[in-house]
């Protein structure tokens, strides 16, 4: 292989650029062209491709974002779409693509290893941990010392006013990044797609803590939990955030007065923490180092501390195992 591609895709998250720089100076020191997506599949399908060298990925490991952009494209989701971008990719001799996403981003891959031939190996970055065939995903880390970081400073202030705060965390239908933040953050509760929930016992434990002295109380819930008779609603209309519907019933159940707290993209941004930057580096590098011994359809992951490859299939369809010893710890370490 002489050239690959390389691009990031689906919601951004801490640490994508750090493996770009990764995927660079690797290829580069495999003797490897490489070529930045812009955009995403956005830019696949358009040819929107820039030429990367060691020194156009300085400066940037310790950056959130992604300097290559991100995008959610519908067009790539259509044989046509996908078509029009190997083409594309063909046109500019990239023989192999790395996709740093998630597993919106993977299902687009193995799409197009499947129906063109282009070689694609996945990274897997996003800030929900929602994907199988790893312990972490790039962002996830940094995303749960952001929610800690809120955390703290609302306790301050519920503190101060003796006030219940059911704060909202992202992770569309998954509770991995509320679970880990809430358990660290030390929140009251800890409410998650996964696990049922029974509004009374919650209500109940938050009034018994105020009965005993509690000046505050911390609800962390997953944007994707779901109440009965709810429908499931995502905090892109906060308006409709389940967060509200179970602040309401907290406020009207117990003896503290509540307010409510959307996250929201604050937990995407901010500068990669030291743990998301060296997954960055190892799984940018390990996918290079597939490409280059001819894999393809693969996600590289890290399990138990070691870089593994893993069929991408697995990656998306696999059911990554949520912690129940963990959520119970957390459910006892809380009250
Ligand atoms: N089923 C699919 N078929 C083809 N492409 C897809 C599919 N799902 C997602 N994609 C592509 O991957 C992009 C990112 O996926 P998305 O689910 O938004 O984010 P993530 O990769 O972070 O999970 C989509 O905008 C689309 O271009
Ligand atoms: O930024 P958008 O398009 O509003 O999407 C919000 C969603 O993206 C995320 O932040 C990240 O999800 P992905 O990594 O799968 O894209 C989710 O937690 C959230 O539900
Ligand atoms: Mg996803």
């Amino acid at each position: 292989m002489k050239k690959i591609g390389v691009l990031t895709s689906g919601g951004d998250a801490p640490g994508m650029n750090a493996a770009v720089r990764a995927v660079v100076r690797k290829a580069i020191h495999a003797g490897v062209e490489v070529v930045g997506v812009n955009r995403g599949y956005a830019g696949v399908i358009e040819g929107d491709f820039v030429k990367l060298d060691k020194s156009s990925v300085s400066d940037i490991i310790d950056r959130g974002g992604t300097f290559l952009r991100s995008a959610r494209c519908d067009e790539f989701r259509t044989p046509e779409g996908r078509a029009k971008g190997a083409e594309q990719l063909r046109k500019e001799g990239i023989e192999g693509l790395i996709v740093i996403g998630g597993d919106g981003s993977f299902t687009g891959a193995t799409l197009l290893t499947n129906e063109t031939g282009i070689k694609t190996v996945g990274v897997p970055a996003t800030i929900d941990n929602d994907i199988a065939c790893t312990d972490d995903s790039i962002g996830y880390d940094t995303a749960m010392n952001t929610i800690i970081d809120a955390i703290t400073k609302i306790r301050d202030t519920a503190s101060s006013h003796e006030r219940a705060f059911v704060i909202e965390a992202m992770g569309r239908h998954a509770g991995f990044l509320t679970l880990s933040a809430g358990l660290a953050g030390g929140a009251e509760a800890i409410l998650v797609p996964e696990m049922k929930f029974n509004i009374d016992e919650v209500c109940n434990n938050i009034q018994a803590g105020y009965e005993a002295g509690k000046i505050h109380a911390i609800i962390l819930v997953a944007e994707g939990v779901e109440i009965e008779g709810q429908e499931f609603t995502t905090n892109r209309d906060v308006n409709q955030s389940n967060a509200f519907i179970i602040g309401k019933e907290i406020n009207d159940r117990t003896g503290f007065e509540t307010r409510v707290s959307i996250l929201g993209h604050i937990q995407r941004g901010g500068a990669p923490t030291g743990r998301d930057r060296l997954i960055a580096s190892r799984l940018g590098a390990a996918s290079v180092d597939a490409l280059l011994a001819g894999e393809t359809n693969k996600m590289v992951g890290i399990i138990h501390n070691k870089v593994e490859i893993s069929d991408i299939k697995d990656a998306i369809e696999g059911n990554k195992e949520f912690d129940e010893e963990l959520y119970q710890l957390a459910n006892i370490l809380s009250i």
